[in-house]
Parts: C-alpha cells; structure tokens; sequence
C-alpha cells in the first residue's frame, strides 16, 4: 500500500472536486483510485485536482487533472479556483502561477474571496479542437441531435479551452432538455475524436446567459468553468453578448467570465472547503481527519 495523501473535498459553486495534496512524492493518483473515491457517496467528485511538485522554474507547482471516470483532462477553470483557496490559506499568498499539461495559468484570490483565474487563450481551429474533418468556420458546425426536419438541438459552436468544447444554442428554458441523454451521445460523438464537453447555452442579455453542460469523463455536473469561458468566447465570436457576462450555471451559482482585448480569457467564482482527509492515491481507500485510513 502506497503512503496515504492528503486531500480536502472542495467545491466550485457546486461543481464537485478533490484537492489531492501530492507534493513531496513522485506518484500520481491512479485511475483505479479515482473510480473508488468516485463510487463513495462521500467523495463523489467531478475532477480530482492533483497539486505535484512544479516542473517548470517559474510555477508554483503542477497540476494534474483527473475525471471522475479516471481519465484526464487538460483544463478546469471550478477545479482550479478550489486549488488556490486551498494554496491561499495554507500559505496566506494570494497569487499563484499553476501548470496544466495545457499550459501555465495564472490565479489569484481577491480580498472579497473570490477567485479568479486566466484560463489562457481560446482556441478554433478545427484541429486544435480537435475536430475530425475540416471546418473553416467552427462558430457553427454542423452536428444536430434528433429529426433531420426538426432538430432538439443543432449547429454548436466549437472551441478549446485547452480542453474540447461544443456549445448548443437554444430559445426554450435550458432545464427542457434531455441533456442526460443527449450528452453521452454528443461527448462521444465520431466529430470529436478526443470527446467533448457539450453545452446548452441561453443568452438571457448581452451580459447574462443560463447554461447546463454534460461534462466529458464526468456527466452532468452543478457547474463548469471551461464550458463557462468556452461558451461565453463563442457567444461574443458570434455576436450574441459581449465579452463580459455573468453565468446562472445548474447548482444556482454564478461565473462571471471576462474575453480580454489581449485574448486571454478570465473566469471569477467562489469556492467552498467542505472536509479534508487521506487517501491511498493507489486504491483510493480514504479516511476523513481524525479517522484512520483501514
Ligand atoms: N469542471 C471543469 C472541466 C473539467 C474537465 C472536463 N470534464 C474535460 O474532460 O475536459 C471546469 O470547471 O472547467
């Protein structure tokens, strides 16, 4: 048995994720161990945020992301907020230069405890997507769910965030929906040959849009970030909002996502501490603080 890591159980308005303390060791959390904390009612998660030793001088540390069906993912913009609250009040620094097998991110906690963090630059190309065949203008490509005639959903937009997106735009409350069963079939559709994220989005004014995203490796979930920023540089791209807007996500809570003049795109939320333990970053067997790991 691999020595026990400490990990705090955290969320990102709702969006579920572990804090994995992994620094000081040259391990990862193991799939397998995602799948068992993902299996207990009390560490069900979205993502597990796995904070290692940094890699690149210049960074505080690295950052490896898992899904809750153990595979990896390149971004999260809730998963990352939790990282620093954590990082902030274990070592009263505000700001942090944080790695991702996507890049170099920087995030700061301000006074009122929000967090913010520059999820870097959108991407659209249909290669760095990635999509499967050409399209020259991913504002709208074409994938519909339902009757050829009468389409539920259809023409997404298309964007990376480091991690793939796809952006539905629809009319009707984004609640009517049958995103538990279209999302399985639109995340691993033959377009996306790394799967995606899928969002519905309505654009309630220029500043305010509601959304639901069916997330890859993690089904449907409270919030997410990426999809937040991926959806707010598409609705901007096709003149739907401006490049400021405030998000209404599925647990209530609400993202505020800034496109800056210098591309680079700024997610804003909470995050709440809810339990820290150990776990077996092997097996994934835990044990809340004060408890012991069996
Ligand atoms: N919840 C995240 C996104 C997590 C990654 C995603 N499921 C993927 O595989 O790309 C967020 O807040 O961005």
């Amino acid at each position: 048995m691999a020595s026990t890591a400490p990990f705090a159980k955290m969320n990102g308005i709702g969006n579920e994720i572990i804090v994995a303390d992994m620094r000081g060791r040259a391990d990862r959390v193991t799939p397998a161990a995602a799948l068992a904390l993902n299996a207990d009612g009390a560490t069900k998660f979205d993502q597990i945020m796995a904070i290692h030793d940094a890699r690149t001088p210049g960074t505080a540390f690295f950052i490896d992301i898992l899904n809750s069906d153990g595979t990896g993912a390149q971004a999260c913009g809730n998963g990352m907020r939790c990282v620093v609250q954590a990082l902030a009040a274990e070592t009263g620094q505000k700001a942090f230069a944080l790695e991702t097998v996507a890049g170099i991110l920087n995030a700061e906690e301000h006074a009122d405890g929000l967090i913010s963090v520059d999820m870097g630059k959108p991407r659209f190309g249909w290669q760095d997507i990635p999509l499967a065949e050409e399209f020259r203008d991913t504002r709208m490509i074409e994938l519909q769910v339902g009757p050829i005639d009468a389409p539920e959903l259809h023409s997404p937009s298309a964007v990376s965030m480091g991690n793939p997106h796809a952006i539905f735009w629809v009319d009707r409350d984004v609640w009517s929906y049958e995103l538990d069963r279209f999302g399985p079939l639109l995340e691993n559709h033959p377009i996306f040959p790394e799967r995606a994220n899928i969002t519905i989005a309505r654009v309630t004014s220029p500043e305010t849009m509601v959304i639901r995203t069916w997330e890859r490796g993690a089904g449907l979930t409270k919030a997410c970030g990426s999809a937040a920023c991926a959806a707010v540089v598409a609705a901007a791209r096709t003149r739907r909002t401006g490049r400021s807007v405030s998000l209404v996500t599925p647990g209530g809570g609400s993202l505020h996502v800034e496109w800056r003049g210098d591309d680079h795109v700024i997610l804003t939320g909470a995050a709440e501490w809810e339990f820290s333990g150990r776990f077996d970053p092997s097996t994934g067997v835990w044990a809340r603080d004060n408890e012991s790991v069996a």
